[in-house]
């Protein structure tokens, strides 16, 4: 079975790729962007690929979301929760107080944006936390600090100058799993949804929330994302704790389509 995963070796993709998938078959594929994962899942050139879709620092990866949006064969067939700890690292004989930028995914940059602040430097943003160190590594410049884990550190030979450096002592990501074609499992106890709404009028999420809370569905995550048709014109995305083969689910589905919203569900599992 082949995996996609946000190349390239090393970056924190990879680790929840190795946590998520222990199978010594697995064959991982590193990309260059998330969304190069997608389109080779719907391309059925990967059987599945991994993603974060949201940190507990920074919120939501938005451009997975645009990923779960655009690419309407992929869907979610399973999550798991990596913690994440950021580290400074820099060339040898590099000190805190010669840096002048700070280099990595604009994910970890942002966790880290109190460490950055404090620092007085520039930042560049790069594909992945492992890209970044790459290029430090190619451009021997001792005036750049790279935020990334500590595989980069260990086998790329970077010294970690600090460890621990996200803003916030808690710091975890959630990635899914996608596939191509739907996906609900028979004992499935989350579902994630798509919720378009038939019309923008006042209280239109709230009218989608009150058929949830009617049916006493847990919900734990909401996001909103624009249509990109029209300013102010919002998708929904949906998580429930409960899966959707279960009445209330099926119910709250039916009812959803009743009040003409258009209703996908992105997994069950
Ligand atoms: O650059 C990496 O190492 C990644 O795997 C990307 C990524 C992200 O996009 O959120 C993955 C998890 C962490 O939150 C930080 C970075």
């Amino acid at each position: 079975m082949k995996i996609g995963y946000l190349g390239p070796q090393g970056t924190f993709s990879e680790e929840a790729s190795f946590r998520y998938f222990s199978d010594a078959t697995i064959k991982r594929i590193p990309f260059p962007t998330f969304l190069d994962i997608f389109e080779a899942v719907q391309e059925g050139e990967i059987d599945q690929g991994i993603v974060p879709i949201e940190n507990s620092i920074e919120g939501t990866v938005s451009v997975v979301l645009d990923g779960l949006q655009i690419y309407s064969d992929v869907f979610i067939q399973g999550e798991m929760i990596l913690d994440i700890e950021q580290h400074l690292l820099v060339l040898e004989n590099v000190e805190l107080e010669t840096l002048k930028e700070i280099w990595s995914h604009p994910q970890p940059l942002a966790q880290c944006r109190n460490f950055i602040r404090n620092l007085n430097v520039k930042t560049r943003s790069f594909d992945s936390t492992v890209a970044a160190a790459h290029e430090l590594i190619r451009s021997q410049n001792k005036s750049v600090g790279v935020i990334g884990t500590s595989w980069a550190a260990e086998k790329l030979r970077l010294h970690m100058l600090a460890s621990n450096i996200h803003d916030f002592p808690e710091n975890h990501t959630r990635f899914v799993i996608v596939r191509k074609g739907e996906y609900v499992s028979e004992d499935a106890k989350k579902t994630m949804l798509l919720i378009t709404p038939s019309e923008e009028h006042p209280g239109v999420l709230v009218n989608i929330l009150n058929v949830f809370s009617a049916l006493e569905l847990n919900l734990t995550w909401l996001e909103s994302r624009p249509t990109k048709k029209r300013l102010g014109e919002y998708q929904f995305f949906m998580k429930i704790e409960e899966g959707l083969p279960s009445e209330r689910m099926q119910k709250a589905v039916r009812i959803l389509a009743l009040y003409g919203h258009s209703v996908r569900v992105l997994g069950s599992y």
